[in-house]
This record gives C-alpha cells, structure tokens and sequence, in this order.
C-alpha cells in the first residue's frame, strides 16, 4: 500500500479480503447494492457510513445510520483517519460486521508514539489543545474522541467533502473560530490528568466539527434534524425531529426555525421564522453550539465553552444578610467538583445559584460564553439537576418511572421506540440493566435509586450536572460507589458539581469547594490540599475551625482572594423565563397515565379502592330498623312524630365516609411526589396541568367509590318516600355521596400541596373529616346558629348531606306527622324535599369544588416556586 500524488490509498478489509481505493474515490458501506462495500447484514443501514479523501486526509463519516459506526467501542460522527495505522471499525454497532481500515502511511512519515505530521489519530483519547487555532487550518479541523453525536449528510447528497475552511478555500480566522483566550479552570483548580477536562461532553459534537459536511447549496434547503430522514441528523435528544433549515438567498445563508420545541437561538435569541446569517453569528439547537462560519456551521466546543466560570456570587437576602459571599471559581470540562462545609454554610444555596433555579443578587455564572441568568432561556436544558430526595414514583419499576419522565422531558415529536433507546441508553449508563424491571421503592438499594434519579437526568444528556447530596443516607461503601460513577460521568466530558456531608470519597474529585458560615471560600483546589490548607488533621478539624469566629485571621484567603461586592452591578433578581411547555394534551395523558399506573402499582392502595365502598356501605346498613331511606315507616301513630334515627344515621355514615374516603385518597398524593413535581416543573411542567390530571383522576375514581358505597348502602332497602324528588331517590342518594367524596378529594388535594411532610397527612385527614362531620348538620345542628351556618357553607358535607336530606325529605322529621313544626325546632332551609333545592345543593357542592380547585392550583403553584 503506497501514498500517492493524490494522497494516500485506503485499504478496507471484511474477514480477511482485502479491497484498495484512489484518494479520488467516495467509498460507500451499506447494505445498499449500490455501496463500494456491500454489507448484507441486519445491523447495517442501507447508506450506513462513508470514507473519502477530502485532499488532506481519509475521513470516516457515519451516514445516520440505525445502529451506528463505532470506533474503539465508541459511537462515532465524523473523524480523520491516520495514516498507517490499521483500525478496526464496527460497522452496524457491536452486533455489526468488523471492518479492517488502513490508510497509507505518509512517506517520511514517522510511527507513532511521535505522531503523524496529519490529523490526530482517530484513537486519541484528546480533543484540539485548549488554545484555539488561529491561523489556517491545513487539514480537517481536529477532531474530539468520539463520543459526539453523528451530524451527517445524508446519502445522495453532493460528494464534496469540506472541512471548515473548505476544499482549498482560503482559512477563515476570526468570527468560526472560538475565542483564542480560552478560558481555563487551571488558575484555581487544575485538573488532574488533563487528558480528562479535554473530553467533549456525551451528547454534544466535537470542537470543530463542521454541520453541513457539503454545505447548503442554491435551490437545495438543507433540513437539520433529529430524524434521519433529514438532510443533516443530528441525534441530540434536546432537537427536534425536524429543528431548523439552512437555505442559501439570494444575501447570504438563512437560517429558519421549523417550529422547533426547545427552540434554535441564534446570538442569544430564540429564532422566530428566518434570520440571514452572519460570520461569527453563534447558533445553539438543543445541547449543540455553533459558529456560523460564512458557508458553513462549525460545532463550538472548546475547553473555554466547556468550562463554568463563577464569578463574585454573591446572595443577599433582606435585612442584607449574606448567603453567598463572593464566591468565584472555574470548573473545567471533565471536572468533578465538591462542594463541602458546615451546616448552614451556603451549601444548597450554591447549588440553586449555580443551576438558576435560586439566582445570586450578584454575580455571574458564565457557561458557552453566556451569562446563565440572562440567558437563562437557551441554556437551561444543559443542566441536569438532581435533587436530594428521589424524582421518581416509588411504585414505579425504573423503566416505567424513565418512560413517563422521558415523555415529559423530551420534544413532544419524539417517538416511543426513540424514547425506549434513550431509557435504554441511561439505563446502561446507570449499570442498572438487572433492575430495569425492579419496583424502585421496595426493590432497589439506596444507591440504585440515586442511580434512577441520575438516569431521570440524563435523559436530556446535559453537559452540565449538579447532584444534592446523593450520598446521603448511604452507607460508606454505597458513598464510594455513587461517588465513583459521578467520577465516571464527569469523565466523559460533563462538569459534575456534588454537594456533599461525606468527606470519604473526596479523593476521586477533581476540585473541592470549601465554604465557611456566610458562604464564603474558604477553600479551591484539589482535594490534597485541603487538611494543609487548613493546617488540619483531619476533616472534622477543618469543621470544627470553619465555625470559629477567627477563622480568616489563622487560615490564608483562598485563590482569587475576596473581593468586595458592592460595585457588582445587580444582574439576578429578575424572573427567569419559563421553559418550553408541551401542549396540555400531552402533559395531561403522561400525568394521568402515571398517576393511574402508581396506584395500579401500589396493591395496597388497590385493595383499599375496592374494598373500601362495599365493606363501609355494608357498615351503614347496621342501622336498627328496617325503614330503610323513608320516613313514613318511622312513623310514631300514638305521638304523631317521626322517628328519623335510622334514617339519619344510614345518611350520616354515607356521607361521613364519603368525606373519609376522599381525604384519605388525596392528602398524600401531592406531598409524596413533591420532589419529582419540583423537578419536573423545572424543565417544563405546566402546575395548572399536573394539578388537573389530579383532579380528574381523584375525581372521578372518588365518585366512582362514593357511588358504589351509597348503593351498597341503600339497595334492598325502602326507598325514600315518593320515590325522591325526582322519583330516583337511591339515584339521587348516590349522586350526593358521589359528589361529596370527589369534592372532599379535591379538598384533600389543595391541603395536600401545603403540606410540608408526609407526617402531616394524618393530622390533616383527622382535621378534614371531623370538620365535615361537625359541618354537615347531620349531628349537630347547624342552620339558623349564626357563624356555625355560615362557615358550614364552606363544607362539602353540608351540601351532600343536604342534597340527601332533601330526596329523603327530611325536614318532616322536625314536624308532627300532621305537618306542623315541632317545638323547638326550625326547618333546615336547604333540606327542602323539592327538586329545585336538590339541584341547588348539588350545584352549590360543584362550585366549592370549582372554588377547592383554584386554591389546590394556588397551592401547587406556591410549591413549585418553592422548589425553586
Ligand atoms: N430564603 C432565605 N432567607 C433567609 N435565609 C436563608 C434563606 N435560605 C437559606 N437561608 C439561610 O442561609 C444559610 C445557608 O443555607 P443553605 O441551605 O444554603 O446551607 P447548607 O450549607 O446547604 O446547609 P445544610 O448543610 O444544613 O443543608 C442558612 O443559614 C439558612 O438558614
């Protein structure tokens, strides 16, 4: 094999045969009959990849295909391949075909170690040196490991290979080239093993990478999307099906926004329709940034793009208390920091300045070049954020649990099998392949489900992720483990931040942030330095000093010192846009269907659904007596009165326990989930719709049971008399029980977005009912006691239990069976036994449920701003 005057010949080999090709030549591998190398094979797509010679070097390009090209176990895009050196390409994924790839060594040209004078070798673990090239580039642009998404031209289109520069063209400096002062986190925390922090993060291209491999061309719209139908795929979770289209005009290259759901942004903006694009412009689609170079858009990635810079944050609360005090540091790429110190230091509220969902009053925190806070609505989905309490139902096996998030998390265009491969993805990420089937509340271990929760992050693959104390509660061995994956996420390019309580595992870390009370640095660095810098010997030392009032007079200032905050121009404070939203359609079907497969889940809530109504309208019918629901059979002819007893009691029992099982269904069901309502709300869901997909599910399933518990109770026995007022009466009886349950439930669903605890649900259970008791004139008296009257309107027993009073007529009972009143009492104005009061109570029940609404949507909103 020789390099000749075109460049150097290509060798590729299947199962020991061997075939040659001219650096003229676009090799094409598919299964497609019309491919240079036809592969028959189920793993391999019909245009699977592509090699050619762009007059530098030979370039393997994967075409989108199903299951991917890999190299060296890796999912690849597009990489340089370097001469002389034999690879191994698995064409179709690990289950695919192996392909032998050699190209010619260069003449002259030394072995490795040394390097090849070409491109980087396709196996180097490094991305492009942090410094970004300046001058022209002489070959293909340097090209990250593979680990970036594939962004590939599909097949049939134009054969010209470009790099950014494009074939011969002139270089272009300036605007496509990232900033050369690159940004670095060496001043304060250099990371170990720099090959590390030269990593791209999992899910974004390569630095350098240019999006339209061939470039748009007159008449020929390119479309950029996630489906491989597209002209460019670009297989981000974060985009869009069908995201954006590059189209040449008759002034330049437009770019159009196709209705995209995470939006393209363009120098900061989110687009609306088309922009004419201008060299240097900066493009953001999903995970991905761009520079527009003039005729092309070249992947912006460097390690200063890649490297959160914090500067002087500082939080002020009223009175002018300092929470966070000036706190500056840079997290380079591949980097894992700790955040340690003192309860009460500043730890979490760190986290939420970091992560914008608790803004500082000052400051900065700068990630691909823009400030976090005010560009808030373009970077948001970057981060991925992990709270301290699990984000996934308990009832939930974890595949379950990550469908429905991913439903809720991912562009509403993304279908099921895509949403099953990233399940899947985040699942063997997680090393959670055995427990993909596990109830995660009783089958999994403390560090599985912190594992789940990781996953429930990961699905959108933000570079950046922050994690609330996932340790804690763990035992030390379980500590180590969980802190070892975050190590393992962070080298795959992400910045990982943990706050942390435990201090075994800090050696795994790349940097430690050290706060004092006051959130203040107290220390940055490496994890070595930490026992010297304080002059300790051990890290309870440290704690013990970091509380002592005199801690900076015997401790040196951290790096980068502490500098007043006063002249910081006030940046935070103003409200952070909402996200992107999924029609309520959407929203509403995931929230029904999983709040359904929760209780289908939870056998014990099962069990109680179904037994419940029948085992307590059986209870009603204990009554003594066998009038049943008419008041004529209690008839006393020798004193000329009723005898209401039994018929007040069967009425009492009903809707008491209407009101008992409705609280009981929903007192818990929001302040058990709030975690993972928090979350969720973070990254797009509407309050209003979670709040009504609980109302439709509590109220119709609390109806339901109403209704069956009323007719358990009442069939068989005596009707009321005449039949009701609409000559229905066991009917209408149900109906008010139905009612009166599903308005307690809804009541039970607003308490339950105030509570802070799931301890408090009891108390709250026993409150709710015992106030409907008291309330609903069944027992104690009601109408014509000024202030009891008015505050029992507020009670949906009242109204229920009117509602029935008046089918059963039961204002008789307060008379002489010869129909004058009886001494001492007075008619109960809303038990008239007409229709039309009947139809009134019920109405009056429907608008407190209408008013149990509003506040329940008042409550849950309050929740999740205070999640934030
Ligand atoms: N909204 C607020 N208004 C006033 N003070 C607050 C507010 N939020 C938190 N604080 C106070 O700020 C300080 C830092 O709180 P933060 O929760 O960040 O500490 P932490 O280090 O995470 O504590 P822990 O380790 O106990 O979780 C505490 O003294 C806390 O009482």
């Amino acid at each position: 094999m020789t390099a000749g005057p075109g460049g150097p010949t290509l060798r590729l080999g299947v199962g020991g045969e061997f075939r040659s090709f001219a650096p003229g030549t676009v090799v094409t591998i598919g299964r497609d009959q019309a491919s240079s190398l036809v592969l028959a094979h189920g793993d391999i797509s019909r245009h699977h990849c592509e090699l050619h010679h762009d007059g530098a070097s030979w370039w393997l390009t994967d075409l989108g295909s199903t299951n991917g090209t890999l190299v060296d176990g890796q999912r690849i895009a597009s990489i340089p391949l370097a001469p002389g050196e034999p690879l191994q390409v698995m064409v179709g994924g690990n289950r695919g075909v192996a392909v032998q790839v050699q190209v010619a060594a260069a003449p002259g040209a030394t072995p490795r170690p040394g390097g090849p004078a070409g491109p980087p070798p396709m196996t180097a673990r490094t991305a492009p040196p942090t410094a970004a090239p300046t001058g022209a580039p002489t070959g293909p642009p340097p090209m990250a490991p593979p680990t970036g998404p594939p962004a590939t031209q599909r097949p049939g289109g134009p054969p010209r290979p470009a790099g950014p520069a494009g074939p011969g063209g002139p270089p272009r400096p300036g605007p496509d080239l990232p900033p050369p002062a690159d940004r670095t986190m060496a001043a304060h925390a250099p990371a170990p093993g720099g090959g590390r922090a030269a990593r791209t993060a999992p899910g974004q291209l390569a630095h350098g990478q240019v999006l339209l491999p061939h470039g748009p061309r007159v008449g020929q719209p390119l479309v950029i999307g996630r489906n491989h139908a597209c002209d460019i795929v670009v297989d981000d979770p974060l985009v869009s099906r069908r995201h954006v289209q590059v189209e040449v005009a008759p002034a330049g290259i437009v770019l159009r926004d196709l209705g995209a759901f995470n939006g393209t942004f363009v120098n900061g903006r989110r687009l609306e329709g088309g922009v004419l694009l201008h060299p240097g412009d900066e493009v953001i689609l999903g995970n991905q940034t761009f520079t527009f170079t003039g005729d092309n858009l070249l992947a912006r990635n460097s390690t200063s793009d890649r490297t959160l810079v914090v500067e002087n944050l500082t939080t002020v609360v009223k009175g002018g208390r300092r929470l966070l005090d000036n706190v500056s540091i840079e997290l380079g790429p591949a980097s894992l920091t700790a955040v340690i110190g003192p309860s009460g230091s500043g730890k979490s509220t760190t986290l939420g300045a970091l992560t914008g969902t608790r803004p500082a009053t000052y400051g900065n925190v700068i990630w691909q070049g823009h400030d976090l806070y005010t560009h808030y609505d373009q970077l948001r989905h970057q981060i991925g954020l992990v709270p301290q309490q699990d984000i996934q139902h308990p009832q939930l096996t974890v595949r379950q649990g990550l469908n429905y998030a991913a439903r809720l998390r991912l562009p509403p265009d993304t279908t099921k099998e895509e949403r099953a491969q990233r399940v899947d993805q985040v699942v063997a990420q997680m090393q959670l392949q055995r427990q993909v089937d596990n109830r995660i509340g009783t089958q999994l271990s403390g560090g599985q489900k912190k594992r789940v929760s990781i996953a429930t992050e990961l699905l959108t693959a933000p570079p950046l992720l922050f994690l609330d104390e996932p340790t804690s509660g763990l035992d030390p061995g379980l500590d180590r483990d969980v802190m070892h994956l975050l190590r393992g996420l962070a080298d795959e390019g992400r910045v990982v931040v943990v706050v942390t309580h435990s201090v075994l595992a800090l050696d795994v870390c790349d940097n430690v942030l050290v706060l004092a009370p006051g959130g203040r640095v107290a220390y940055f660095g490496p994890p070595s330095g930490v026992l010297a810098h304080f002059g300790c010997a051990d890290y309870p030392q440290v704690f013990d000093l970091l509380d002592e009032p005199d801690l900076w007079r015997r401790i040196p200032p951290p790096p980068g010192g502490r500098a007043e905050t006063g002249a910081l121009p006030v940046l935070a404070n103003a409200p952070l846009p909402a996200p992107p939203r999924q029609s309520f359609a959407r929203q509403f079907a995931t929230l029904v269907k999983r709040t359904l497969s929760v209780i289908a889940s939870d056998k014990m809530l099962l069990a109680m659904l179904l037994l419940t109504p029948p085992v307590i309208g059986a209870l009603s019918r204990l009554a003594v007596g066998d009038a049943g629901f008419g008041l004529d059979a209690t008839a006393d002819a020798d004193r000329g009165v009723y005898v209401p007893a039994e018929v007040t009691q069967r009425l009492t029992v009903l809707i008491v326990a209407a009101a008992l099982i409705g609280a009981v269904m929903t007192i818990w069901a929001l302040v058990n989930e709030k975690a993972v309502f928090q979350r969720e709300y973070a990254v797009g869901l509407s309050p209003g719709t979670y709040l009504l997909s609980k109302v439709s599910v509590y109220g119709v399933l609390c109806f339901g049971q109403g209704v069956i518990t009323a007719f358990v109770g009442t069939v068989g026995l005596p009707g009321p008399d005449d039949g009701g007022v609409v000559g229905l009466g066991w009917f209408e009886i149900a109906i008010a029980v139905g009612m009166t349950c599903a308005s307690v439930a809804i009541l039970g669903l607003a308490i339950s977005g105030l509570l802070s605890s799931s301890e408090q649900g009891m108390p709250a259970v026993i409150g709710v009912v015992m106030t409907q008791l008291v309330f609903s004139g069944a027992i104690i008296a009601v109408n014509g006691r000024a202030v009891l009257e008015q505050l029992s309107w507020l009670a949906p027993a009242r109204w229920g239990y009117a509602a029935a009073a008046s089918t059963v007529d039961l204002n008789r009972a307060k008379e002489t069976t010869e129909g004058t009143l009886l001494d001492g009492e007075s008619r109960d104005a809303l038990w008239a036994g007409d229709v039309d009061q009947w139809v009134l109570d019920l109405f009056v029940l429907g608008g407190l449920t209408a008013v149990f609404v509003l506040l329940g949507y008042l409550s849950v909103r309050r929740s999740a701003k205070s999640g934030g």
